[in-house]
């Protein structure tokens, strides 16, 4: 059987694979699979193993004649059509789990650096612009005892409320139904959007992408945050309107944000949101810690393997 990798991983997990089938991969570790490539290769291809960077749309999808199983190294899926994969039987495998405590640091970090201008700390003196001690110099907002306000309290969102915990924040969180074990563990309290976006210190985005969430977080919403508020994005970036979040920062509406993830991936340093102090801006590294990936890959090889083996996936989307 052949099996398409769009990216390359540790040779300790591909090698065993390599002696069972027939693997097309990249030649780099810097590089993922072209689509021109992907879509020429994907043809006679029974497996696929891919990232939240691939589009797996119904154009990959007409060309992929003997395809069973895709397996992304990922817990979101929404770059994947699930009803063009439904429809043709080929079964979905994701990543959940593994990576919510990676993801939970870097969200947490994040949080804290855009609320203490770390970024901005970091690039002064790098830039020669430390003056020395003054008073209110790079000043920013406290995170000890302050109220955190949760969209999507699911399996990372609990991680960051344990992390706020131990910071001893007021936690609300806003999802479709209630996590009664939050509630009861973390003594987070269940409230609607708008009163989480009135009363939070911090906001934070771990909602999914889907047809629900999209642009979410718009002009309205940002109207409706403390003007000392801090935003913080670690789910998708279309979740966000980026020109409403632009013009919540610029006027001052909101006092700063901290994301990682961005509409369209990736981004140049000209980006618009980069042109903001109030920003700090990473590269979608929430699940980036070494122990994580390799976790990652080897699950996402093993939903692989027992799709093509006819064995149930250990975490099946479709
Ligand atoms: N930056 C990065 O590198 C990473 C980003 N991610 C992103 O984080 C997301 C969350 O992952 P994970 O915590 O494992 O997923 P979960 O499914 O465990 O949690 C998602 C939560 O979002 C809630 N939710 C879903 N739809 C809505 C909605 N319309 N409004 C409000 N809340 C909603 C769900 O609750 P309910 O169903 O009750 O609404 C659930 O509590 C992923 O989908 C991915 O996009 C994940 C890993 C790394
Ligand atoms: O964004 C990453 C994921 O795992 O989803």
């Amino acid at each position: 059987m052949k099996l398409i990798m769009t990216c390359k991983i540790p040779d300790e997990l591909m090698n065993p694979i390599k002696e069972k089938y027939e693997v097309v991969t990249v030649e780099s570790d810097h590089a993922l699979m072209s689509r021109k490539r992907l879509l020429g290769e994907i043809v006679d291809a029974d497996g696929l193993f891919t990232n939240v960077a691939d589009h797996i749309d119904e154009e990959l999808f007409e060309q992929a004649k003997k395809l069973k199983v895709i397996s992304t190294m990922a817990v979101g899926y929404d770059n994947i059509d699930l009803q063009e994969a439904k429809k043709r039987g080929i079964l979905i495998g994701h990543t959940p789990g593994v990576l919510t405590e990676a993801t939970a640091d870097l969200t947490f970090a994040l949080l804290m650096a855009t609320g203490r201008r770390v970024k901005e700390g970091a690039d002064a003196i790098q830039n020669n612009e430390w003056k020395g001690w003054l008073p209110f110099y790079l000043t920013g907002q406290e995170i000890y005892g302050k109220t955190i306000g949760i969209i999507g309290m699911g399996r990372i969102g609990v991680g960051v409320a344990r992390r706020a915990r131990g910071f001893s924040m007021n936690i609300l969180y806003h999802n479709r139904s209630k996590n009664e074990e939050a509630e009861k563990d973390l003594g987070a309290t269940y409230v609607e959007l708008d009163q989480l976006l009135k009363k939070s210190d911090y906001v934070v985005l771990l909602a999914p992408s889907t047809k629900e969430t999209y642009r979410m977080m718009s002009t309205a919403q940002f109207q409706l945050m403390k003007k000392s508020a801090v935003f913080i994005n670690t789910s998708r970036g279309s979740n966000v309107d980026e020109d409403a979040l632009y013009e919540a920062l610029q006027s001052g509406e909101i006092w700063a944000a901290g994301l990682d993830v961005f509409e369209n991936e990736p981004i140049s340093a000209n980006h618009k949101l980069l042109q903001l102090n109030n920003v700090t801006a990473l590269p979608h590294i929430g699940s980036a810690a070494i122990e994580t990936r390799m976790n990652m890959a080897r699950l996402a090889l093993e939903n692989l393997v027992n799709g093509l083996e006819g064995r149930p996936l250990v975490h099946q989307v479709i």
